[in-house]
């Protein structure tokens, strides 16, 4: 059987014809790239990237097929995928199904057999912007007017959708160190790393209150990372304010730190394109040492004010770039880094903030 055709447009109206792949059918989103070399299975499944298409810059898609556990969420929420070489024989043992049923059973499109070099180059320099991919528009005219019915990025609130709605538990309730953590989006391996460390959970959704939370007696409190704009997410960085007023470990990741910069006056900013991948060196300037880590944002905290204000210490800086890595507040036992030390892919070497944190709490 011939394959299908599919397209992807891009907002300046830079066309790609490929084939299909997943589910026949038409989505947009922001589309953006992921350097990383495997974890295919992690990123698509990663809640931050809702909303948005990613391109994989790995050539071969597909080629060790979908385990079930191998997830950061149950539900993939992305708006589609663009890759190059799609394989739907996979090898491994482990192997549940192949990525082309997977993808088809959540329902998402995506497009294969496209020059992904060139299209990386090229949303590199033109910067970030949405994108749609569509087996059933074959005018251009007609999926023009598809594309302009996706939401921009900028300004968009997005937690809300992916966060649980209700509170559940991970780890051992007989354990004494009991983090509330507070879902914008969160990633499995996120609750295995604090549970790993003897951290009982209680994961709250995105806009639950303070009281709600304090009524369970929490000993900490971990900020998610997550989808979307923070610029946007008053409720967010006020349940922030709130809990840094309580004087209890804070530790945020992403998303999260993005929010505890913003609920002590650091402004957020959209990225010309952003940081997806899991080589990005991040140097901690509190060691001295470089770490290799795992990212994935499009927006970051402002630099001079992350410089300027008197409460707050750059702790991490990146190395490709000199954007602001890492924060802690002096005056508070809070901190938080904009990259992944759960690396879900990605290497290892950031997990000791995991342990930063179970410290933190113990000292308290
Ligand atoms: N991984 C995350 O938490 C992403 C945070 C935010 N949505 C960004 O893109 O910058």
């Amino acid at each position: 059987m011939d394959k299908q055709k599919a397209i992807l447009l891009l907002q300046d109206g830079t066309v790609f014809h490929g084939t299909l792949i997943g589910k026949h059918g038409t989505n947009g989103g922001e589309i953006c790239f992921n350097t990383g070399m495997t974890g295919y299975q992690e990123i698509y499944t990663d809640p931050s990237y809702t909303g948005q298409i990613i391109v994989n810059t790995t050539s071969h898609i597909g080629n060790y097929g979908v385990i079930g556990d191998e997830v950061e969420s149950d539900n993939p929420t992305i708006a589609g995928i663009v890759v190059n070489s799609f394989s739907e024989i996979y090898s491994r043992l482990d192997a549940s199904q192949s990525l082309q049923e997977y993808l088809e059973s959540h329902g998402i499109t995506g497009i294969a057999d496209v020059d992904t070099r060139k299209l990386v180059r090229h949303i590199r320099s033109k910067g970030a912007m949405n994108a749609i991919i569509s087996s059933e528009f074959h005018n251009i005219e007609d999926l023009q007017q598809e594309l302009d019915k996706v939401p921009d990025m900028d300004g968009l609130e997005l937690s809300s959708q992916v966060s649980t709605k209700e509170p559940y538990f991970v780890g051992d309730e007989n354990s004494s160190i009991k983090v509330a953590c507070l879902d914008y989006g969160i990633k499995k391996n996120i609750l295995r790393s604090l549970v790993e460390r003897g951290a009982y959970c209680k994961i709250f959704p995105a806009k639950t209150s303070l009281d709600e939370m304090e009524a369970w007696k929490p000993n900490a409190y971990f900020l998610s990372n997550g989808p979307g704009d923070p610029a946007v997410m008053d409720y967010a960085v006020n349940t922030v304010k709130d809990i840094l007023a309580l004087n209890k470990p804070v530790f945020g990741i992403c998303l999260g730190h993005q929010l505890l910069a913003e609920a002590v006056g650091i402004k957020t900013y959209k990225m010309h394109h952003g940081h997806r991948g899991i080589n990005h060196p991040i140097k901690n300037l509190l060691t001295g040492k470089s770490e290799i880590t795992s990212q994935n944002h499009g927006f970051n905290i402002v630099k001079e004010d992350s410089e300027n204000h008197p409460e707050v210490e750059i702790t991490h800086i990146h190395l490709n770039d000199n954007t602001v890595a890492g924060i802690k507040l002096k005056d508070r036992p809070a901190f938080s880094v904009q990259y992944h030390p759960e690396s879900a892919p990605g290497p290892h070497d950031s997990r000791y903030l995991f342990d930063d944190f179970i410290s933190l709490i113990n000292k308290n």
